[in-house]
């Protein structure tokens, strides 16, 4: 049987994201422009006649919203749902809840990306029972929260996901819809695209646009980097994304 096919939405832009403030694991709602994003991502699944039939999703309400918002949009409201906190955003350690722009300023430009975009160079660590810190959190109740990760960890804790929740429904010929975050999704594309560690530095997905990957039997892209569902716009908010912070 063919393998399906894979569709990554990163949720609308975020009260944070709008404030540009590092979020990770912070449980923020979407903004109304995301809000608007997130129905234009489900009007562009429907026009290009993508019908998911499963949507897996992080744990985190932009990701939730989002999907949930896109699959209303796209009249797919009551497909199957699986949540995962191994989908969540990277946990971005002690800057969750700081400036993107304030960090530039105070630590130069070297070391904001090497903590924004390098492969293994976490943030510090969030100190436990601090505002944003999610060690007391009851939905990771069963999970050791992490106090912050690279993109390295988060390749190593969404693969397991991958192999064993998403692939299933991959080979069983079913549309997938994975609403993610920018960089659980960019971990992924590592990993279809066999991007390597420094290359996917320069890797950035914007919010709200549907990206769709067609699969072969190695489930290798046969579209490798994947097919924007509004390239121009994709191409833009790219951009955008890139330069946050400054
Ligand atoms: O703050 C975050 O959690 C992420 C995504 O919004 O930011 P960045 O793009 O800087 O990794």
């Amino acid at each position: 049987m063919a393998v399906g096919t894979l569709v990554l939405l990163r949720h609308g832009e975020s009260v944070w994201n709008a404030q540009n403030l590092f979020t990770g694991w912070v449980d923020v709602p979407l903004s109304e422009k995301g809000v608007k994003e997130a129905e234009r991502g489900g009007q562009l699944l429907r026009d290009a006649g993508i019908l998911p039939d499963i949507v897996h999703t992080s744990l985190l309400r932009r990701a939730i919203s989002t999907a949930n918002i896109a699959l209303d949009a796209a009249d797919r409201h009551w497909i199957q749902v699986r949540r995962d906190w191994r989908l969540n955003e990277r946990h971005y350690g002690a800057l969750q809840g700081k400036n993107k722009k304030q960090t530039l300023d105070e630590f130069g430009e070297e070391q904001f990306m090497l903590w924004r975009r390098s492969y293994d160079t976490p943030p510090p660590q969030i100190e436990l029972g601090s505002e944003f810190s999610q060690d007391a959190d009851a939905r990771y109740a069963d999970i050791e929260v992490p106090r912050t990760e690279c993109l390295k960890d988060v390749v190593a804790r969404f693969l397991p996901y991958w192999e064993s929740a998403v692939v299933p429904d991959l080979r069983a010929g079913r549309t997938v819809l994975l609403a993610a975050h920018g960089n659980s999704l960019r971990a992924l594309v590592k990993h279809l695209d066999g991007i390597d560690d420094e290359t996917i530095a320069g890797l950035n997905i914007p919010t709200g646009i549907p990206l769709r990957y067609d699969l072969d039997d190695e489930l290798k892209p046969t579209n490798p980097g994947g097919t924007y569902l509004d390239p121009d716009a994709a191409a833009n908010a790219i951009k955008a994304v890139a330069n946050q912070g400054r």
